[in-house]
């Protein structure tokens, strides 16, 4: 197994050290070292039921580790609450949506970007005709390439465009680590590759890690993989290592992994 936590020389967005996850006598997850370094965009994939919602789980403080070490940044969240890892700069974009579907697009964004800035809600009246938040509002829609949907309820957008709308929802809070949950699931051909660009245009200079089945969307989008198998990492590496990992293509049965 590469040990990523030992050869890295880019600081580290998030880290995970010994960490383990049992429920009941299941133990899930078991012992996961994990880097995502600053600016990369790293996938963790691994076969159905390897663990790789529970550890998405673990990082954003749904679910609590049995033991181990979480870092953002140099900030141990390990035993925080997902409101309190939020608010420390994680952002987590699921497939169910966040956004709300009886307000434009313009208004869910805003709502996301006065979220940012902790404006209480009895000033946002007030403070949402603000012209900063007007602007930073409107250059999102821009990045999300939502321009000529500025004004469509969020329950009108196509499938695709909700899940467009979710990522800005949860880039609008500027996060320093950005986590998305199978950003391509039920989509198209022709929407994936839409969304592709989309995310790769939007999360250039993250800290990104992303779940995701597509494994040509995991091979062209990430700067690293890591594997997960029965709740261990595998392997951790560049698209050609993971794809000439005997180990990795062992785990697949040497079938996903050639994209
Ligand atoms: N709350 C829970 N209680 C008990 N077992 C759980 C719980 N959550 C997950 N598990 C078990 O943990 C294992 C890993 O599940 P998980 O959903 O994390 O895998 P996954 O890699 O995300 O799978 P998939 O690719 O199918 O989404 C499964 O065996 C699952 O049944």
């Amino acid at each position: 197994m590469s040990d990523t936590i030992a050869t890295s020389g880019a600081r580290a967005a998030l880290t995970l050290r010994g960490v383990h996850k049992s429920f009941g006598d299941a133990h899930i997850i078991r012992g996961v070292n994990l880097e995502l370094r600053e600016g990369e965009r790293h996938a963790v994939i691994g076969p159905n039921g390897a663990g790789k919602s529970t550890l998405f789980h673990l990082i954003s403080g749904q679910f609590q580790p049995s033991s181990g070490q979480i870092t953002l940044g140099d900030r141990p969240i390990q035993g925080m609450d997902a409101r309190a890892i939020n608010r420390l700069g994680m952002a987590r974009s699921f497939q169910i949506t966040n956004i709300f579907p009886g307000l434009s697009v313009f208004e869910n964004l805003r709502f996301g970007v006065m979220r940012r800035h902790g404006l209480q809600y009895t000033f946002w009246k007030r403070i949402s005709r603000s012209a900063g938040v007007t602007h930073e509002t409107e250059q999102l829609i821009e990045q999300l390439r939502l321009g000529r949907h500025r004004d469509t309820l969020g329950g009108e957008l196509s499938y695709s465009e909700q899940r467009s709308l979710e990522i800005g929802m949860a880039l609008a809070s500027d996060p320093a680590v950005l986590l998305l949950d199978e950003p391509m699931a039920g989509m198209s051909r022709e929407e994936t590759e839409y969304t592709v660009g989309l995310i790769r245009d939007l999360t250039a200079g993250r800290s990104l890690m992303i779940v995701e089945h597509d494994m040509e969307v995991v091979f062209s989008l990430s700067d690293r993989i890591s594997v997960l198998v029965y709740g261990e990492i595998i392997a951790t590496g560049t698209p050609d290592e993971i794809r000439a990992n005997v180990q990795v293509q062992e785990a697949y049965l040497g079938t996903e992994v050639t994209a």
